[in-house]
């Protein structure tokens, strides 16, 4: 099949190479010139882990293309794939001004017939809207099906996800759109769930809000646990044998971030009230996530005592491990609150290196811990969930290690000698 798939992102790019794997002939385009030149040369604007290979491995077979002339590779497949980005407004509604843009596109490219697949985070109604944009356009309604087909990846295992999904949504109007992109999955063999186009944009914003929620739930958990003296990873683990309940997400610690969860669950929210229902749990939620960075904090000062101006080296910067992004991390909005107390901050990222006023950036994590006074891991790269022990007391001027993610095992550290803070671990 000859797939266009439009914005060369997380999400496009990784399409588009489980999409050449599969055997199709894929045409990934995006607007940014310097992307798709980099592309071009096999250069992977984004970390994701095997995805240099996988793109290396279409481009030799003659089955992945980047390009930048949008509109001609949209007329020259049978299949659109839009996969831009959604972006929160100030108002926590989807920014849909590049959906906007691929319409445009669309309208202008459009001649013959074509399914157009949204793979894009929408909000409910999105299908339809692109479709009526399109009529409003003068684009004839035979000429193109718009079906709702949302994506679950992570990043940081996106590639694996993509190729065994836990499930793939196909929302259609028609049943032989519906088969038009089943068969353009056609060697992956998962549950297919069939629906209409607001059910399946649904399904994706439910699925974001259920997995933000499980998260506040057992940070709100953790709270409790750290007031009656129990383990949090404990009651994680007895709760989630429960086979209703289930052991992922279950992960108490700074708290969820990254470009989907915090963005989806405004979003949701923002279009729930539009038609006047409050999302009361979302909300909750969010509260918790908000606050879970303060819950640390104080935790911090407790363990610093009269310590003035302290040194913390914080480890970790992207929203979770094996990621180069940064979006809505958590250890950076951490890193910002440990400046704002005017202590002196120290960073290391195994990928990143941002921008960020008073935070002064190491090239390894054991510079970073030399003089601090005490150790936050924000984020749970490998490197940093298993150095050497020994080598970072030895460098640290204090003892205190911060678990931000709640990954280390609290008697290991109190054996190297560490006073170890986690949540719900006290
Ligand atoms: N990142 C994830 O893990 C993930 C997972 C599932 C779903 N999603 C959703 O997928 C969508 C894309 O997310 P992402 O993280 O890949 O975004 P991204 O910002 O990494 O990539 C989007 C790309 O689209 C390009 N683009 C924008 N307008 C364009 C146009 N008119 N024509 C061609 N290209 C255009 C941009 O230049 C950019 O390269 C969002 O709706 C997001 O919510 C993301
Ligand atoms: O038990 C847990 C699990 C995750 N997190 C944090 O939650 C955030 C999100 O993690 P994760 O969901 O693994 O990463 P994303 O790549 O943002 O993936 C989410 O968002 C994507 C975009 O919509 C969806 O496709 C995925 O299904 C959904 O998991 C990160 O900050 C994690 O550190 C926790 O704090 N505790």
């Amino acid at each position: 099949m000859k797939i266009c798939v439009v914005g060369a992102g997380y999400v496009g790019l990784t399409t588009a190479a489980v999409l050449a794997e599969l055997g199709h002939e894929v045409y990934c385009t995006d607007k940014i010139e310097a992307k798709i030149a980099r592309l071009q040369e096999g250069v992977i604007p984004i970390y994701e882990p095997g995805l240099e290979e996988w793109v290396a491995r279409g481009m030799a077979q003659g089955r992945l293309h980047f390009a930048t002339n949008v509109r001609q590779h949209m007329e020259g497949s049978e299949l659109i794939m839009i996969a831009v980005g959604t972006p929160p407004r100030k108002d926590g509604s989807a920014d849909m001004t590049y959906l906007e843009g691929v319409v445009e596109d669309l309208a202008a490219a459009i001649g013959s017939p074509k399914v157009i697949v949204v793979k894009s985070t929408v909000p409910p109604g999105t299908s339809a809207w692109i479709e009526s944009r399109l009529g409003e356009y003068g684009v004839p309604k035979a000429w193109f099906e718009v079906v709702s087909n949302p994506e679950f990846l992570r990043e940081g295992t996106a590639l694996m996800d993509t190729i065994h999904p836990d499930r793939i949504v196909i929302g259609a109007a028609s049943e032989e759109a519906a088969q038009k992109v089943k068969a353009m999955y056609a060697s992956i063999d998962t549950d297919y769930v069939f629906t209409d186009r607001v059910g399946a944009e649904m399904i994706k914003y439910a699925s974001n809000a259920y997995l933000a929620m499980k998260i506040s739930f057992i940070n709100e958990m953790s709270r409790v646990c750290d007031v009656f003296g129990a383990d949090v990873t404990k009651v994680a683990q007895g709760i989630g044998l429960d086979q209703r309940i289930g052991p992922r997400f279950l992960q108490a610690g700074l708290g969820y971030g990254g470009s989907c969860l915090p963005k989806d669950t405004i979003a949701l929210m923002h279009a729930a009230g539009t038609r006047g229902v409050k999302l009361t749990l979302l909300r909750a939620a969010r509260q918790i996530n908000r606050t879970q960075l303060n819950i640390y904090l104080n935790k911090l000062k407790q363990a610093l005592g009269e310590s003035h101006q302290p040194t913390i080296a914080v480890w970790g910067a992207t929203f979770k491990e094996n990621t180069d992004d940064i979006r809505f991390s958590q250890a950076i909005a951490f890193m910002k609150k440990l400046v704002r107390q005017g202590w002196k901050v120290k960073a290391y990222d195994p990928l990143v290196q941002p921008s960020i006023r008073g935070v002064s950036w190491s090239s390894s994590p054991y510079e970073a811990a030399a003089g601090a006074d005490a150790v936050v891991l924000a984020t749970g790269w490998e490197e940093l969930v298993h150095p050497d022990w020994a080598k970072v007391k030895e460098q640290m001027q204090g003892d205190i290690i911060l678990d931000g993610r709640n990954l280390l095992d609290p008697s290991v550290m109190a054996a190297h000698g560490f006073r170890y803070v986690g949540v719900g671990r006290s």
